[in-house]
């Protein structure tokens, strides 16, 4: 989520709530990333990418985090990102979405949007979505409220109070309510929700501003069996519409979703391809195993 999201959801819990009640969600609307996306623009995908990373380097403290990191995916792909602990998965989305300024390097989003141009809310703005692996949606409101609100982009607080949804917005969160299966659950308020629930809801969150593409950190840590087989499902769904980045540890997951599987180590590739082929490379057996 963006600041100025962030600032209407809270106006309206206070609005809505005592006091008292503050805190009392998960992420009290302040650990939540600026991943909103505001007014998707064009990406130019004509040379077949949507993101390109080339010889990027990050160093903490003389410690190289990530280290020569080239890396492109093309529009509507679903990539697989796994890696030992430390591997720079992490680093690697702060890099894309302009949470940490590499030392070197090129990134773009298409052929003509240089990242390293834009601050994180204009990323997020040109349609690169985040979802961090603890959800971050808001708790006392409902899942009608969450999703309306993220709708809300680049209108000010004062407009804001003044939105309705048109029928075509209408209609997009109708579709988006039974694509992340919560058409049922739309009264409900978030906090009441599941952990996979929320973290569906979020990711609901992010699709109402359409973005091109959507970098999600670990989407199924803490979900149950089946909630992971849904959530499966919705990614299986949303490739195409939209490019996918999935770092993920679950490989069970990882075999259901993935095409392309990038294993990072040390800050730069190590391997690429099918997960069978990633998994039979002694390089990466070494990395798993050796550690
Ligand atoms: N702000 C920072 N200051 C210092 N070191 C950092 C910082 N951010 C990351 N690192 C270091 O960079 C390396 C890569 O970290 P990163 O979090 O990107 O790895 P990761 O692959 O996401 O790991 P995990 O799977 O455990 O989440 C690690 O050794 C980490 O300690």
């Amino acid at each position: 989520m963006t600041p100025d999201l962030m600032e209407e959801g809270a106006r309206r819990f206070q609005e809505k709530l005592a006091p008292a009640a503050l805190g009392q969600t998960e992420s009290g609307g302040r650990t939540a990333g600026f991943s909103r996306i505001a007014t998707p623009g064009e990406v130019d995908v004509t040379h077949g990418r949507i993101l390109y990373l080339e010889d990027v380097n990050v160093s903490f403290d003389g410690f190289k985090a990530i280290n020569n990191l080239s890396l492109d995916i093309a529009p509507g792909e679903l990539r697989c990102i796994i890696g030992p602990n430390g591997a720079g998965k992490t680093t690697m989305m702060d890099i894309i979405t302009g949470k940490t300024r590499p030392d070197s390097g090129t990134v773009y989003f298409g052929s003509t949007i240089d990242l390293l141009r834009h601050n994180e809310p204009e990323i997020a703005s040109l349609g690169i979505g985040r979802k961090f692996q603890k959800p971050t949606v808001f708790e006392q409101l409902s899942v009608f409220e969450n999703l309306e609100l993220a709708l809300k982009t680049h209108k000010g607080v004062t407009s804001s109070m003044f939105f309705r949804l048109d029928s075509m917005q209408s209609d997009r969160l109708a579709e988006i309510l039974h694509t992340i299966h919560l058409a049922d659950s739309v009264a409900r308020m978030a906090g009441n929700l599941s952990h996979g629930q929320k973290q569906w809801l979020e990711i609901g969150m992010l699709l109402m501003q359409d973005p091109k593409l959507l970098l999600l950190d670990e989407p199924v840590a803490g979900m149950t069996d089946e909630e992971t087989a849904r959530t499966a499902e919705l990614f299986l769904t949303l490739k195409g519409k939209h490019s996918l980045m999935v770092v993920e540890h679950d490989m069970g997951f990882i075999r259901t979703i993935s095409e392309i599987v990038t294993v990072l180590c040390d800050g730069s590739v190590l391997a690429q391809g099918t997960l069978d082929q990633v998994q039979a490379d002694e390089r990466v057996i070494e990395v798993y195993l050796g550690r």
